[in-house]
């Protein structure tokens, strides 16, 4: 089990002791060619992800979406693996040169966008292009995946045909709830053009042929539709779009419901995939639905530690990481800090005490809803808030540039206990972003948790560098 699982456990277990109540109203890869995506060459399998990881994998996709309002910022190159390497590779710099329908360049324009990003500026030629051809395509959240197979949709549609055309499947209601905002605010201005929503609790008239060119739904419902029902024909799906490949084969159910409607498909249509991430299994289940693919892959950018500086601070227990962390509040002047505990109860008990302090702090549990996860997110993105305290479960995706502390209460572990250098580089590679400074303080609280920091340092070859938070002229010149 992967420490974030583990500690989703952890956090599992803990719901049932009784928690602390805070009142924030008063306080506020591997790339592989077309002919090369067959199984692990080492034959490793990951271990099958718990049903906690799961619910957490489509959370996230879901907070990623409602607290995202711009385009993720990526310096490195779109890798581009072409079924026929001997076409010429379109790349586009401007929407106008898709040629697309006027009310649909307007609808584009309407929400924002002036020009394609890094991932449309590839993927969009290809998925409008004649003869039509398949995709397959890898980009971390917050890249244009959506917009852009939303745009592709609705291009495609032929807004004369009072029948579906275009199936898009996603694992969650609410994930294809997001998906159709996006469809309806980019086709505000194709008024034939029509949406329907294949969601639980949505149940158009039995045998009666659905006129909307697009449906949007959950694969359980989008199957019904398909068989039972009668209300799409799948014969007449030109165009059929997996989005977030990688959470709908975490389900099996979903896994298997989505093959068995690709399987009712022609083979002359067209098939589109995307996924953030991309494992062999994503790779297994993506050779089985997209046959003969294009590739588009944008790598992640990766994180680093360069303009970190790092220390550790010695504590006994936790008042006493407490007292460290006051006083080093005090001698910074920090823009915002983010302060990771393992565990929700060790996250809610230093909220309450930091806000007893007078600072104005928000705690990101795993207790919220996902909607009120993206509204502390979004209040502490303003400013409003400015130190979030959360556990790592929580914290996944979340960029705010303004971080200029992170704070490890508890040190990133797994299962064995030892130092989890992944999980320590995503927290900290939050802080000194885009060549901001940042500091990242580690509470050192036993001689176990001294033999994490020496694994960190020596994992990344970087020192990380004692704080006596009790000295103030040293703290400040160390921190300077
Ligand atoms: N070409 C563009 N120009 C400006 N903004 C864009 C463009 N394309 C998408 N966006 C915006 O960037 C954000 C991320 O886009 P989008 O949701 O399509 O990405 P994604 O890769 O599908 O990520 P997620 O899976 O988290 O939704 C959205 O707020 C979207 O409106």
């Amino acid at each position: 089990m992967s420490e974030e699982s583990w500690a989703v456990a952890v956090d599992v277990q803990e719901a049932t002791a009784p928690s602390i109540q805070v009142d924030f109203s008063k306080k506020v890869d591997r790339p592989r060619g077309p002919r090369d995506i067959r199984g692990d060459t080492n034959g490793n399998s990951k271990p099958e992800k718990t049903e906690d990881a799961i619910v957490d994998m489509a959370e996230q996709s879901l907070l990623n979406k409602l607290i995202r309002k711009s385009l993720v910022r990526n310096r490195n190159q779109v890798e581009v693996l072409q079924q026929d390497p001997t076409s010429p590779l379109y790349s586009v710099k401007t929407f106008e040169e898709l040629r697309l329908k006027p009310e649909l360049l307007k609808g584009v324009y309407n929400l924002g966008f002036n020009r394609p990003s890094r991932i449309q500026e590839n993927a969009l030629p290809m998925m409008l292009a004649q003869p039509t051809q398949n995709l397959i395509a890898q980009a971390q959240s917050g890249t244009g995946k959506t917009a852009a197979f939303s745009l592709a949709m609705l291009s495609h549609v032929n807004p004369g045909n009072k029948w579906t055309q275009c199936l898009c499947v996603s694992p969650t209601y609410e994930l294809a709830l997001q998906i159709g905002q996006v469809i309806e605010q980019m086709g505000e201005f194709c008024p034939d053009v029509k949406l329907a929503y294949g969601i639980r609790g949505n149940r158009p008239e039995r045998g009666v042929k659905l006129q909307e060119q697009i449906v949007i739904g959950t694969p359980g419902t989008v199957l019904d539709w398909c068989t039972k029902y009668k209300l799409i024909d799948p014969k007449k799906i030109t165009m059929f779009v997996l989005d977030e490949a990688d959470v709908m084969i975490a389900t099996q159910g979903h896994r298997d419901q989505s093959l068995r409607i690709h399987r009712q498909l022609t083979k002359d249509c067209q098939m589109l995939l995307f996924s953030a991430t991309f494992e062999d299994s994503v790779w297994r289940f993506a050779e089985q639905v997209v046959p003969d693919p294009n590739i588009i892959r944008l790598k992640r950018e990766e994180e680093t530690l360069d303009t970190i500086k790092q220390f550790y601070v010695i504590c006994r227990e936790k008042e006493d990481k407490f007292t460290s962390l006051c006083n080093l509040y005090g001698c910074l002047t920090v823009a915002q800090a983010m302060i990771f505990c393992h565990t929700r109860k060790m996250a809610a008990w230093l909220v309450s005490n930091l806000i007893a302090e007078g600072h104005q702090v928000s705690l990101l549990s795993g207790q919220l809803t996902v909607e009120q996860r993206a509204a502390v997110i979004e209040r502490f993105r303003k400013g409003q808030e400015k130190v979030l305290v959360t556990t790592n479960v929580c914290s996944r995706g979340i960029d705010v540039e303004q971080v200029s502390l992170v704070v490890n209460f508890d040190l990133p572990v797994d299962m064995a206990g030892n130092a989890d250098n992944e999980t320590y580089l995503h927290r900290i590679g939050r802080t000194g972003r885009f060549g901001r400074r940042g500091f990242a303080v580690n509470m050192v609280d036993s001689k176990h948790s001294m033999d994490i920091i020496n694994q960190i340092e020596m994992h990344f070859n970087r020192s990380i560098t004692k704080l006596d938070t009790s000295n103030l002229e040293e703290m400040e010149k160390l921190m300077s």
